[in-house]
Parts: structure tokens; C-alpha cells; sequence
């Protein structure tokens, strides 16, 4: 869907990317990390085809950004760092205008805005003006209108920058809710927003791609290490047992039958863990990949450099 190659953008002097070169195929939900100024919205927006490149060659579903702008501009939707809205219209009004100008018919509008405002959870506001909406409908109005057209590809810059830890998991599930009809390409500095979104990772820092791959490929090759987030139903000594041989293990608490324990050891051990917990009769209530794995990588990666999240 995305070949990116050799991609470099110079402001003046100064280079924001350089030398950039990764694929994305169809369907893929890709999540693109960087601390600030890392130079996310920079290659967001050559892909938007809202800047035009300094060197190299971007081709979207066949199509060159540069010299078939007008073919790419059809096939992607797109949510820039500031969501385009116009506060005196109501919601629905603005997504049906959003509509028209990238080419649905009138007799189709309706039915495209009802299912953008349904995959982003705005029907309950659809009559709502945009400039009454608190900011975490603002970003929802800012994703609705990226896909009212149905683009193959979204590209989200920072979808979830502003938002309380609630709207966080909402925007979360409306950008899982995309996967399996869209390709998206989504940006942030909130390193587990990525983890738990995205198949795959892209890596950025200081202009240039440092790594990518799956959290659990990238954990392998910055060095293993990481941890696996256990909570299971039953005694709390039988599930230490279970788990030592994967790892060192540590008992987070102990309450009314229900064991959460952290245990030292790369994702990858994850479906032996689960075999072994259920092989032993314990109910196994979750498992997952520990939130500081993923954060460990960044840290390496970027030198050690503050993260802000
Ligand atoms: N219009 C511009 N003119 C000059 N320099 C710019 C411009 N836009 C961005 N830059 C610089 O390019 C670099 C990359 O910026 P970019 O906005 O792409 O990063 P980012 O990873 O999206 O960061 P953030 O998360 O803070 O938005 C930064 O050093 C920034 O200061």
C-alpha cells in the first residue's frame, strides 16, 4: 500500500527527515513513534501530500505523491496534528461537507456520514455545533472527517494528543475499530497507545528510521529483556510455581483468590505461559505484554533521551 523510499525534507538548513525508506502493506494498522521533533508530522504529511518532498519517492497504492498527487489525495484520509473543523457547523453538517469536497455524490452522503459517525462514536452528537464539543469529540470529528470518504489509507497524525485517559482508550478502540477496512498509519509519543494498537512499529528519531518490526522483533533486537503481565484466578504459591521455570517472577498482589504477577521474560513466551497456567488448573483471567517493555526499546533507541507520555 505505502512504499516509502529514500524520503528526505529539508526546512531551509535543516533537515526534519532523512533518507527515510519503509513499506507498509494493505490492511496493516502501523504505528509511527517518535519523541517531539522527531519529525512524525513532517513524513505524515508528504504522505498526505500536504508538503512536498525534498528527495526521494513516496508511491501510495501505485500512485506517486508527487506526480499523481490528485490520485493519491483519493485514496487516503487524513488527520493532520490540528483537526481542520469549521465550529460553526454542527457535526453532521461538517462531515456531509467534508464529503462532497472529496467526491461522494449527495445521494451517498447521508449513509457515508451515518457510518464515519458510527465507527468514531458521534451519533449521540451528530446535531451537536463542533465549537460546544469538548476535545476529545473534537479529535473524533478530526478522524471522522479523514474516513467519510472511505480512503484505503488513514494516516493519524497524533490522534490521541490532548486527551484524558479515558478518551485515550476510546480513541484506542475507534482506531482498532478501523482495522480490516482501512490500511492507517497512526503517530504518537505515547509509547503503550502504540503498543496496544498498532501490528507493527516504525521507529524515528532525529529524522531518521531506527528501527521497525513488531514490539516482540524489536525486543529480540535491541537485547531480549521485557516482562509479561500474568493475572489468574486461584493459589497464590501454585502460580509462582507454574511461572518460575519461564522466568524470575514477581508477585504484584494477592487478593481473594486473584494473583497478578510480573514475570521476567521476552513476549514471545506468552502462549506456553497460557498452556502452562491452564495445564495446571489455574483460570487464567489476562496476559500481556508487560508496559515497560516497550518503553525500554524507546529509551535505547533514542539514547536514553527524556520521553515525554
Ligand atoms: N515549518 C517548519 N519550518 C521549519 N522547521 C520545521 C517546520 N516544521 C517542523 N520543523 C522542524 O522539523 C523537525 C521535525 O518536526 P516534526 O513536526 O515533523 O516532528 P514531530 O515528530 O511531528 O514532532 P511533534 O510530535 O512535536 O509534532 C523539528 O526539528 C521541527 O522543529
Amino acid at each position: 500500500m505505502i512504499q516509502v523510499e529514500g524520503l528526505t525534507k529539508y526546512y531551509g538548513e535543516h533537515a526534519a527527515i532523512r533518507d527515510l525508506a519503509f513499506t507498509i502493506g494493505q490492511g496493516e494498522v502501523i504505528g509511527f513513534l517518535g519523541l517531539n521533533g522527531a519529525g512524525k508530522s513532517t513524513t505524515l504529511k508528504v504522505l498526505g501530500c500536504v508538503l512536498l518532498p525534498t528527495a526521494g519517492r513516496v508511491v501510495i497504492d501505485g500512485h506517486d505523491v508527487v506526480s499523481n498527487a490528485h490520485e493519491v489525495r483519493q485514496r487516503i484520509g487524513y488527520l493532520p496534528d490540528v483537526p481542520p473543523l469549521y465550529e460553526e457547523m454542527t457535526v453532521g453538517e461538517y462531515l456531509a461537507y467534508v464529503a462532497q469536497l472529496r467526491g461522494v455524490t449527495a445521494r451517498d452522503t447521508p449513509a457515508r456520514v451515518g457510518e464515519a459517525e458510527e465507527k468514531t462514536g458521534l451519533r449521540e452528537v451528530d446535531g451537536e455545533l463542533i465549537s460546544t464539543l469538548s476535545h476529545g469529540y473534537r479529535q473524533r470529528v478530526g478522524v471522522a472527517q479523514a474516513l467519510v470518504h472511505k480512503p484505503a489509507l488513514l494516516i493519524l497524525d497524533e490522534p490521541t494528543s490532548g486527551l484524558d485517559p479515558r478518551q485515550i482508550v476510546e480513541m484506542r478502540d475507534v482506531i482498532r475499530g478501523l482495522k480490516g477496512t482501512h490500511t492507517v498509519l497512526v503517530s504518537s509519543h505515547i509509547l503503550p497507545e502504540i503498543s496496544q494498537t498498532c501490528d507493527r512499529l516504525l521507529i524515528i528519531h532525529k529524522g531518521t528510521l531506527v528501527a521497525q518490526g513488531t514490539e516482540e522483533e524489536l525486543g529480540r533486537k535491541m537485547g531480549g529483556g521485557g516482562s509479561v503481565e500474568v493475572e489468574v484466578r486461584g493459589d497464590s504459591a501454585r502460580a509462582v510455581e507454574v511461572l518460575r521455570p519461564f522466568g524470575e517472577v514477581e508477585v504484584g498482589s494477592s487478593r481473594d483468590g486473584l494473583v497478578a504477577l510480573t514475570l521476567r521474560a521476552s513476549p514471545d513466551v506468552r502462549p506456553r505461559v497460557a498452556q502452562a497456567v491452564v495445564g495446571a488448573g489455574l483460570e487464567l483471567l489476562r496476559l500481556d505484554v508487560g508496559a515497560g517493555h516497550l518503553e525500554s526499546i524507546f529509551l535505547k533507541l533514542t539514547h536514553g533521551q527524556e520521553v515525554r507520555a
